[in-house]
């Protein structure tokens, strides 16, 4: 397979430091410090970066390879039957975005929290489509989560972009963001309004990969304002600039890597009674004495999110069973 430089061929150096854009099986885009990207391709067998990974490089012709990773401050990821995917790494935050049309999945939603919370990740949730009227009864259903702390922002990108970017951009800004949400909530609204030349920064992209393709195949790392020019804060260009991380995936969220006894440990709401169930080692479903369940009979834990974490229980215990 023919790999060519994004932006001509890399002069010989020392081993330099890189920012991983793109990625997709072995081959990956790096962004090197000058702004300048190269295909580069990973020696391992297996394909370790990930978008948001920083490596180390030399160049290989007008290519470059990846010598090594350098430590991540951590990885979302997911897990099916048959595989691991990794979303991103070293995010500051995950941005799950939601709305009322079409109707989030709320199994969809918790699933995201606890790989977030896993991973040691904070997650925000954005409402977005909030002119329409469904928005209600979505943020009806988001009640639990305002509950139990987390933030839920409000937007409607279409209908008032403007009240968005205002919101958005402090919130945003200065940061890394894996932006999560199910098909037709507005991501892609969300970054055209705050990722300048977004076609242009996700095509550069897919065309180092050789994918042809616009449409996100794998995750994409998107600048966020301004080209850096130099003058950046004191904390470098990336802290002044912010990133988002677009991801698909967000609709077959497999939990296998978790334990079903860690995910009460992962759910803020259930977390907060451990300790109270008669059995130390409760699974919080069947057992007398259960502080979670006699939380969920008054009302004080939501009926629904302990429904769904007995779904989720039982498809991990028989996830980790063979056959
Ligand atoms: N009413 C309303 N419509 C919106 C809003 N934001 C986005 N939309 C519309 O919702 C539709 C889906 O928006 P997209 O940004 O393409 O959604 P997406 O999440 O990227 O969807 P995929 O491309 O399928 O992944 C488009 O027709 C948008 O114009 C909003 O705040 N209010
Ligand atoms: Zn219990």
């Amino acid at each position: 397979m023919k790999r060519r430089s994004v932006a001509g061929a890399p002069a010989a150096s020392a081993l330099a430091e890189a920012l991983v854009v793109g990625a997709h099986g072995r081959h990956v885009v790096i962004e090197c410090a000058d702004g300048q990207r190269l295909l580069a391709h990973s020696r391992g067998k297996k394909s370790a970066c990930v978008v948001g990974d920083r490596v180390r490089w030399a160049p290989a012709g007008d290519e470059a390879v990846v010598e090594g990773l350098l430590p991540r401050r951590n990885l979302l990821m997911r897990q099916d039957e048959w595989r691991t995917k990794s979303f991103a790494a070293n995010l500051d935050r995950l941005l799950v975005m939601l709305a009322g049309e079409p109707m989030f999945s709320e199994s969809q939603l918790m699933r995201a929290l606890i790989a977030a919370e896993d991973a040691g990740i904070e997650a925000v949730l954005l409402l977005n489509k909030c002119d329409l009227p469904a928005a209600a009864l979505a943020r009806e259903r988001l009640a639990p989560y305002r509950a139990m702390g987390l933030t839920v922002l409000e937007t409607a990108l279409k209908a008032d972009p403007e009240a968005a970017r205002a919101q958005l951009a402090p919130v945003l800004g200065g940061h890394t963001t894996l932006v999560l949400g199910p098909s037709g909530t507005g991501k892609s609204t969300l970054i055209n309004l705050l990722v300048p030349e977004a076609a242009a920064q996700v095509g550069e992209i897919s065309q180092a990969l050789n994918s042809g393709r616009h449409t996100t195949t794998t995750s994409t790392w998107y600048w966020l304002g301004e080209q850096a020019t130099g003058q950046a804060g004191q904390d470098g260009p990336a802290a002044a600039r912010g990133a988002m991380i677009d991801s698909p995936g967000f609709q077959e969220f497999g939990l296998m890597h978790i334990t079903p006894e860690r995910l009460a440990t992962l759910m803020p709401d259930f977390r907060a009674l451990l300790g109270g169930c008669r059995f130390y080692n409760c699974s919080h479903r069947h057992e007398p004495g259960c502080a979670i369940r006699a939380a969920v009979e008054s009302g004080a834990v939501s009926a629904q999110r302990h429904r769904l974490y007995e779904g989720l229980w039982a498809e991990l215990e028989t996830g980790q069973r063979p056959g």
